[in-house]
Formats: structure tokens, C-alpha cells, sequence
């Protein structure tokens, strides 16, 4: 790196390797005679997008039209939060696309910038439990966000005291200077003042923080040196520190000199720049009892009682987001929202309240009934959008994603249609719109017109059933697989039979576990409740009923993406037998 450099400034050319030392402007010639100008063609087209990230799934909208119940709802029932008070748990329902994660986070960030606004500690913790789905993980990640916090505001903290300090010390420096130097003065002062002596004497030492400052509560947000939570007078400093080594204000706040500043301890709940050193040092103790929690290793027990200690530090409310709660139960059972729910009565300083959403409206099933009461205190339910809706949240969207005239006027209802169609999902709704221009671009056209948008549903469609087929586990493969084989070789409504008997070949060849048939005939369901074969059952009459299997992707793409699979790649060597099956 630094010998590139060394030849290209280079001027006289000693000890440069020729080709280093082209001019600029034969730089340029050359690099444009180099480049195939690959890229000019795609970005000589006129962009039809304007900013297509707001198209995205991870885009946040400011606006979310028809959810205006849903949103007021939240709000009304987290607005305790902003009180003080603990608001009720809240379980929000509803399929996926509609809306419930966007409308959540939209309701959470006016929630902590309102409370910000009043100085109200209150805030929201999102997780996704699809990603963080044991009980241990949820209360680690939790807990280290707490940490996290707690650490900033004792750092804050510090900084402030330490400033306080040195002003403090700094003032008492030039005091002891000034006494060294006139002596007699300070004497006769102490004599002035008999009067303001009396006084203090009488003046109570400030009530909230005992003598030293140290029950300075972390609390609040309005407590911080700078807003006390108890404001001092000047006199009631000078009285409660009389003595002159421990570095008070008295004799600095005495009033004997009027043109003395405000002393730094004035309005601080601090009497003494020992009371302030103590503070400092328990602030830095409290900082170095948070230890963060490791992502594996620790006895879950231990990780929760840390969680406790820090949300419970300060005094707050906290709203924590469990987003795809039902993964959380399905994968770890519902040990973690029995902590987080009951961790109320246990905590001193802080509130918990649960936000759970979802889009299995079955999991609270299989809730402890204490789990289940306590967490659906309020449910809000998020409908599927209807065409029309999903017109209003792609026209809203897409004045912003598009150029002025890149869309026909067809094109916005034809995907609320066919999303519609699909329960409803603003997402499907808002790919199917992305992926229409992203086609139109590569086609290098300035409008995105219907046809467009066929093309995208069936390229969404086929991503969809690559990235099912591609995640499915290695029996359902060989399942598919022997349908596949049947339907290359000619074989129309199969039978669970012949896909068992192809199915247990390929076993063989494969070295792996044969299961049995009924198992089979239950992994063939599930392909067809995923959409990828159509299983219907049909009486044949004295012969009782049988399915008739046949697939419902496209055949060769399918087979594609199994073969992608290592262990299904060389599954050619099955196939004389197939053909050998079918001549018997
Ligand atoms: N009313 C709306 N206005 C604008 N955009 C919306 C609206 N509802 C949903 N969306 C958008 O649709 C996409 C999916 O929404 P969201 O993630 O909130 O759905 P969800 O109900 O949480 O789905 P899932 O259960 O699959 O997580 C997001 O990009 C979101 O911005």
C-alpha cells in the first residue's frame, strides 16, 4: 500500500516501475478504455425509482393508514407508562403483513420521545423472538441493554460529579491561598458573622440526602447534579458545615463577601466535597457491580437476577416488545413470560409491562392460565387490510418510492388485488410493487405497467417456494423427491404407495433412516399445507379411499433446488429402478 503510493507520487520516476507512472489524464484514457462500460448501459436508463428503500420491509412508516384504532388503543393503554403507573400487558393479534410490528414500533417511539419531553423514565425494549428464542437469551439480552443504560447515566453521572469536584476543590485552594496570605481578614469575618452563625445553627441539615449525599437516589430522570431533587439554600450549606478542613461552602457561602460567586454545591444535595467524593466512589462501585451477561454459560437463574438488579437500579418504566412471542413459547415454553410477569411484585424501583405480538392466534393454548390472564390483560386484534386499504398504503408509499410518472394507473390495484387475494399482507403488497419496478428497470422502460407486476408474483412465488423447498428438513426432501420422480416418469395422481416405494429406495441409496409409511403419509400433508403438492383424498369405491398426489410447483426449478442439497445431489443413480418400477 504505502510502495503504491511512494511510486505514484513519484515525480521524477527514480526507482518507479514504469507502468506507475502514468499522468492523470492517461490514467483516465485508460481506465475508460479498459472498462466494457458493463455498468453505462444500466445506468443510462431512466430510474423509475426515487428512493426504493422505503419499499423495504426494514423502512418504518410515519404514517400507517387504517390503523388508527389499533395505534390509539396502544396508546391509551401505555400512556400509564408516562404517569408513572405500570401499564396492563397487551397481547396484539393478528395474520402477517398486517401492520402489527410497524403500528408497535411507531406507538414505542412516541412513547420515549414523549417521555423524554417530560422527563419521564420510561422505556421500550423490542426483542424478536423468532432470533432470540430461549428464555435465557430474552433475559440476557434484556439484561444487558439495562446494563448498558445503567452504565451510560453512572458515566453521565461521573462526569458531572467529577466536574463539581474540581470546581469545588479549586475554590477551596484559592480559599486556603487567600487565607495564607490575610490571615487577619478571615479572623475578623468570623467575627462579623456571629449573627449568621446562629442562624445555621438552627437550619436543619438537608433532609433528603442525610449528611453526605449518598441516598442521592439514580432515579429519576430529573435527578442529576444539575437538577437537584433538593435544592439547597446557601445559609443551610453554611450552617451545616462549619468545619473548615472538609472543604464545605460555609465560609465560602457565608455572605460576608457579596461579590463571591455562587459557590458549585449551592442548589446540589451535596453539603461537602466529601459527601461528593463518597458519591463518586459509590457511583463507581455501582458501575463496577453491573458484570454483562454472557450469551451462553450461566445458570439462567443467575442471568434473571441480574436482569432484576439492573432494570431495577433506577426507577422507571419499562415496556418490553416480545415480538413472534409465540416462537418464544413454542421453542421454551412459557417460563420466561412467567418471570417477566411476575416480576412486579418483587421489584422496588422499576415497572415491567409485556407487549406480545403474534400472529398465531392459538399459542395462549398452551399458557400456564396464570401466564395466560396475566399477559392478554388487553388484546387488540390486527384484521387482514382489504384491496382497498392496500391501494391507500401503496399510494402513500409510492408517491415517495417513485418517480413522478413511472407507474401506470393500473399497476397499484392489480397488486392490492393480488395481495388481497393472499390474506390480506401489506408486505406481499409492497414486494410485489418493489419488484414490479425493480423488473421494469432491468428491462430498461420508464413505466411499470401491469405486465410487470404478473411477472413479479410469479417470480415472488417461485423465490417463495425455493426458500420453503431449500429449508425443508432432509425427509420431507426425499419425500418431494419421489414425486418428482413419479412425475418425470409420466406418473399422474400418485398414490402414497408409489411415493413410499420410491421413497424407501432412495433411503437405501442414501444410507439414511427409512421412516414408516403413515409417518410418510403425514410429511406429504405438510408439503401440501406448505403449497408444494396438492394431496386430495378420493373414495374408489369398494377400495376403500386413497390420496392422489400430484406437485404444485414447477417441476424442474423444484428439482433444482433439492439437488442443491449435498446429500441429494447424486441421487441419478436411482433412477434405472424407477423406471424398472413402473414396467412392472
Ligand atoms: N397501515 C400500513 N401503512 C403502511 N405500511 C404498512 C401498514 N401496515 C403494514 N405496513 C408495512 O407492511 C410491512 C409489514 O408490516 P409489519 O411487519 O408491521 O407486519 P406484521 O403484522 O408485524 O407481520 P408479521 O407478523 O409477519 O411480522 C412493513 O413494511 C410495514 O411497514
Amino acid at each position: 500500500m504505502a510502495d503504491d503510493n511512494s511510486h505514484t507520487n513519484d515525480t521524477d520516476g527514480i526507482g518507479s516501475t514504469p507502468g506507475f507512472r502514468t499522468a492523470p489524464e492517461e490514467r483516465s484514457l485508460t481506465d475508460d478504455e479498459s472498462s466494457q462500460g458493463l455498468f453505462d448501459d444500466l445506468l443510462s436508463g431512466e430510474p423509475i425509482f426515487e428512493n426504493k428503500e422505503v419499499l423495504r420491509p426494514s423502512y418504518t412508516p410515519h404514517e400507517l393508514p387504517h390503523r388508527s384504532d389499533q395505534i390509539n388503543k396502544m396508546a391509551t393503554i401505555l400512556v400509564s407508562a408516562l404517569r408513572g403507573e405500570t401499564p396492563s400487558n397487551i397481547l396484539i393479534y393478528g395474520k402477517t403483513g398486517t401492520g402489527k410490528t410497524a403500528s408497535a414500533k411507531f406507538v414505542s417511539q412516541e412513547l420515549e420521545q414523549t417521555s423524554s419531553k417530560y422527563s419521564v423514565p420510561c422505556e421500550v425494549e423490542y426483542i424478536n423472538c423468532e432470533v432470540t428464542d430461549t428464555q435465557y437469551r430474552v433475559l440476557a439480552q434484556l439484561a444487558n441493554k439495562f446494563i448498558e443504560k445503567n452504565h451510560e447515566w453512572i458515566d453521565d453521572r461521573l462526569d458531572e460529579l467529577t466536574d463539581l469536584h474540581d470546581r469545588v476543590e479549586s475554590i477551596d485552594d484559592d480559599r486556603r491561598e487567600m487565607d495564607a496570605t490575610k490571615p487577619s481578614t478571615t479572623e475578623a469575618d468570623e467575627h462579623q458573622s456571629p449573627q449568621s452563625a446562629d442562624e445555621t445553627d438552627d437550619l436543619d441539615p438537608p433532609e433528603t440526602n442525610g449528611d453526605d449525599g449518598t441516598d442521592e437516589a439514580p432515579s429519576t430522570a430529573t435527578d442529576s447534579v444539575s437538577e437537584p431533587t433538593v435544592q439547597f439554600q446557601e445559609e443551610s450549606v453554611v450552617s451545616s458545615d462549619g468545619d473548615d478542613d472538609d472543604g464545605g461552602v460555609a465560609d465560602e457561602a457565608s455572605g460576608v463577601d457579596e461579590s463571591t460567586p455562587t459557590h458549585p454545591l449551592a442548589d446540589t444535595p451535596f453539603d461537602s466535597i466529601d459527601a461528593v467524593t463518597e458519591r463518586i466512589e459509590e457511583l463507581e462501585d455501582d458501575r463496577d457491580s453491573f458484570e454483562e451477561v454472557p450469551m451462553t454459560g450461566w445458570p439462567t437463574d443467575r442471568v434473571y437476577s441480574v436482569f432484576f438488579d439492573a432494570v431495577d437500579y433506577s426507577e422507571r418504566v419499562v415496556v418490553i416488545m416480545l415480538d413472534e412471542i409465540d416462537k418464544l413459547v413454542e421453542k421454551s415454553g412459557d417460563d420466561t413470560l412467567y418471570n417477566l410477569s411476575r416480576m412486579n411484585s418483587e421489584l422496588e424501583n422499576s415497572r415491567v409491562s409485556i407487549m406480545g405480538i403474534s400472529n398465531d392466534l392459538k399459542f395462549t393454548d398452551f399458557l400456564d392460565p396464570r401466564v395466560k390472564s396475566s399477559l392478554g390483560e388487553e388484546e387488540i386484534v390486527f384484521p387482514p387490510y382489504d384491496a382497498n386499504q392496500l391501494r391507500d398504503i401503496l399510494q402513500h408509499r409510492s408517491d415517495v418510492a417513485f418517480k413522478g410518472d413511472a407507474l401506470s394507473p393500473d399497476v397499484i390495484p392489480l397488486c392490492a388485488a393480488f395481495a388481497a387475494q393472499e390474506h390480506g399482507d401489506a408486505r406481499r403488497a409492497l414486494d410485489l410493487l418493489r419488484t414490479a419496478g425493480e423488473l421494469a428497470e432491468r428491462s430498461q422502460t420508464d413505466t411499470i405497467v401491469e405486465d410487470h407486476v404478473r411477472q413479479a408474483q410469479d417470480k415472488i412465488e417461485l423465490d417463495r417456494v425455493v426458500e420453503v423447498v431449500r429449508t425443508l428438513p432432509t425427509q420431507s426432501k426425499l419425500v418431494l423427491f419421489s414425486i418428482i420422480m413419479l412425475e418425470q416418469n409420466g406418473v399422474h395422481s400418485i398414490n402414497t404407495g408409489e411415493v413410499y416405494n420410491i421413497y424407501k429406495r432412495l433411503c437405501q441409496e442414501l444410507d439414511t433412516d427409512v421412516l414408516t409409511q403413515r409417518r410418510v403419509t403425514d410429511l406429504i400433508s405438510e408439503l401440501d399445507m406448505l403449497g408444494i403438492v396438492n394431496a386430495v383424498v378420493v373414495s374408489k369405491g369398494r377400495y376403500g379411499r386413497t390420496k392422489e398426489i400430484s406437485l404444485s410447483v414447477p417441476l424442474e426449478e423444484t428439482e433444482v433446488v433439492l439437488r442443491s442439497d449435498s446429500r441429494l445431489s447424486d441421487i441419478d443413480d436411482v433412477q434405472p429402478f424407477v423406471q424398472a418400477r413402473f414396467d412392472n
